[in-house]
């Protein structure tokens, strides 16, 4: 039984060099934003698990006694399904376990609409992590996000990290480190590991084949395989913009497997050059506090340049990206895809010295496109867990809304 009402938030990132390259092992940076997905928990009625998703239009709920007598049949029938209750962290998602669920659920095969991952990966986590930990108690769950879905942006991390926290918590695998009279708490570093790799299994129904970037930077803020170089970025201006061209994750990261398999000659080159890309970057970033000269930036524009032309050859580009590019283009601004690309959102850098009046400029062009553009922060704390009246009026209004 759950007694206490909760919110857990993750943010989404910022991928400034890496996109792609970091699925096939190579350096990514990429950085927490100041937009976060919000999850609020609070007991249910008995018997019942429900899951409200407003910004995909969801909304379902099941019988606690039928969803754990799914997972029986599952772990029962076949023995290719055993592992959902011999649960190894690290093991994929099977393609069996997901067409059980996907036929529990009503969801056709091979469905990739926002609404059918949502859920699934709800089904899949809630099954998983009960199998290993123990039945999620009744509980009604609302996810809501102030990140754009399917914009580049992590939405389906973020969305995977609050999940796994939640669903972790419930079932007792990690602490409630929130404290009575507490606005916010975070947990150990162990527990966020745990969190981690569980998220990375969410990710994984919903993305196919991510390489963890995502969940990592919605758990811990930063990419924990890079040095600490956030503390150095918020000296970045960027501006963020969002196509508003929709586009799957998914399918962009299948497609660019697909290109390397067919030229592996002619790709790999440009995935090592996009390595070189992030790794240098990452020197001018910590070189420049100590020396914070203006001659950097035109570097880190150049390398905005560079990396936008590999991406497009990578086959991740889309007409949109490129009147993005050359709308900031015309006000001596560079820019890039970020995230999968194929539409959704783009970064321009803001050297020092541009002029509030370019900046303005700039942003009236790109909305006259039809796209959507704000200045980001960048850093924000990583997975946390709240008490709901600290929320914000906002936040509070669309998770108790719905
Ligand atoms: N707030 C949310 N509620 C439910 N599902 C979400 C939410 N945010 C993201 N998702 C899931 O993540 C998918 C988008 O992931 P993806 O294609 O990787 O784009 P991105 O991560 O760049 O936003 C959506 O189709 C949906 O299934
Ligand atoms: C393209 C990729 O590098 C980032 C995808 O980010 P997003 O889902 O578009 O926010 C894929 C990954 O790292 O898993
Ligand atoms: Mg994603």
């Amino acid at each position: 039984m759950w007694a206490r009402e909760l919110a857990v938030s993750a943010p989404g990132k910022v991928i400034l060099h890496g996109e792609h390259a970091v699925v096939l092992g190579k350096v990514a940076l990429a950085v927490a934003l100041d937009l976060r997905t919000f999850l609020r928990l609070r007991p249910g009625a008995e018997g019942r698990l429900s899951v409200s998703l407003p910004g995909v239009g969801v909304l379902r709920s099941w019988d606690t006694p039928g969803l754990w007598a799914l997972r029986g049949r599952i772990c029962l029938n076949s023995p290719l399904l055993a592992s959902i209750a011999d649960f190894d962290e690290s093991k994929s998602p099977s393609v069996e376990q997901l067409d059980a669920l996907r036929e529990f659920a009503g969801i056709a095969a091979g469905a990739s609409a926002p609404e059918s991952l949502a859920t699934l990966a709800f089904l899949y986590m809630c099954l998983a992590i009960s199998a290993k930990y123990g039945d999620v108690p009744s509980v009604d769950i609302v996810v809501w996000s102030e990140l754009p879905t399917g914009a580049g942006l992590g939405s389906s991390a973020a969305y995977a990290v609050c999940l796994a926290a939640a669903l972790l918590m419930v079932c007792g695998a990690i602490s409630c480190p929130l404290q009575e009279g507490e606005s916010t708490a975070r947990w150990t570093e162990e527990e966020l590991t745990l969190i981690n790799s569980w998220a990375f299994r969410g990710e994984r129904v919903i993305h196919g084949n991510p390489s963890g970037v995502d969940n990592a930077v919605g758990t811990w803020a930063l990419w924990d395989s890079l040095p600490p170089v956030a503390s150095r970025v918020p000296t970045l201006r960027i501006l963020l913009t969002n196509t508003k061209v929709p586009r799957s994750t998914k399918v962009l990261v299948a497609g660019v497997k697909e290109k390397i398999l067919k030229f592996p000659a002619i790709m790999n080159p440009v995935l090592d050059s996009i390595d070189a890309i992030s790794q240098e970057c990452q020197s001018v970033l910590e070189a420049m506090p100590a020396n914070p000269s203006p001659e950097h930036y035109p570097v880190l524009e150049e390398f905005f340049d560079i990396n936008q032309h590999h991406l497009n050859v990578l086959g991740v580009g889309h007409p949109s990206l490129d009147r993005l590019c050359q709308v900031t283009a015309s006000h001596s601004l560079h820019s890039k895809l970020t995230g999968a690309g194929g539409g959704g959102c783009g970064i321009t850098l803001l050297p020092p010295d541009t002029s509030p009046l370019a900046v303005e400029a700039a942003k009236q062009d790109l909305c006259a496109c039809g796209f959507e553009c704000w200045e980001t922060k960048i850093g924000a704390p990583g997975v946390t867990l709240h008490s709901c009246s600290s929320l914000s009026a906002q936040v509070l209004h669309a998770l108790t809304q719905s």
